[in-house]
């Protein structure tokens, strides 16, 4: 489902804080349906970029689009709602409730799909039913019974995507995904974020380079709060200016 229609613009986006330009005039466009990579050495705007994109901050000049409706001004509860939504930590998971109860917890937030339930005398079993298929859909069906505390990292960084995948958003954002994980879990998290970007768009700062040759389809390369560099990885890669913007730097 790779296309060339942007799903999320940025135009001009600007950051500063007292003074400081962490981000300058940054211009880009995700394509929907598309899995697209934020990277750039450390220090390089990434994730003032995410937090300006899921509406975590405002920026000091620019402006967002969300399927060609101006979001700049919005509240991330708010793009959360028109299908914008941010991948939190794992951190978001409640360590104490079983792997079911934390997906059901989630399908019941204001925002998610339970709602539309609500009144309905078979609420909870419509209930339960999602959850399962959100739970199969990360692969922790054998896992459902145990607490998230039990779980390794790299499975609760799954229930932490099922919660999410709860909200059904168009467009997930994920904030290095891969952080603190062996190969294992890498590999098992890549093949979960291709089965997510099928029917959905994915935009993921992430550090690991390999991750980012495997998965994504378009890489935004950033250095000094700058677009340095956009396009496949294999374009950008080969940039003389993204080499030397790494170069020196040191890299997970
Ligand atoms: N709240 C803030 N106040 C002041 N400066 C900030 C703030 N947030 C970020 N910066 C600065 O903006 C620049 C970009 O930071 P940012 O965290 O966005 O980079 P990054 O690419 O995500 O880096 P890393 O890969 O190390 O996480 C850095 O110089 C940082 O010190």
């Amino acid at each position: 489902m790779v296309s060339t229609q942007p799903i999320l613009s940025a135009t001009g986006l600007t950051m500063e804080f007292r003074g400081f330009v962490a981000v300058n005039d940054v211009t880009l466009s995700v394509n929907e349906g598309t899995i697209h990579a934020l990277i750039g050495p450390n220090g390089a705007g990434k994730t003032t970029v995410f937090n300006l994109l899921t509406k975590f901050l405002t920026p000091t000049r620019g402006r967002i689009t969300f399927r060609g409706a101006d979001i700049t001004g919005l509240k991330p509860a708010e793009v959360a709602r028109l299908g914008l939504v941010r991948s939190f930590q794992i951190s978001a998971v409640f360590p104490h409730l079983t792997v079911l109860d934390n997906v059901r917890v989630a399908l019941q937030r204001p925002s998610g799909l339970a709602t539309q339930f609500w009144r309905s005398s078979n609420a909870l079993s419509t209930l339960d039913e999602r959850a399962m298929e959100l739970i199969d859909a990360v692969n922790l069906s054998s896992y459902r019974d145990l607490t998230a505390s039990e779980l390794s990292y790299g499975r609760k960084r799954a229930l932490e995507i099922a919660t999410t995948l709860a909200l059904d958003p168009a467009m997930l954002l994920l904030d290095e995904p891969m952080a603190g994980m062996g190969h294992e879990d890498i590999g098992r998290i890549s093949d979960l974020i291709r089965r997510i970007a099928r029917n959905r768009t994915v935009l993921m700062v992430e550090h690991n380079l390999n991750v980012v040759a495997d998965l994504c389809d378009r890489v935004t390369v950033l250095a000094r709060g700058e677009i340095l560099s956009d396009g496949s990885y294999d374009k950008v890669s080969q940039d003389p200016r993204v080499r030397e913007a790494y170069m020196g730097t040191e890299h997970e």
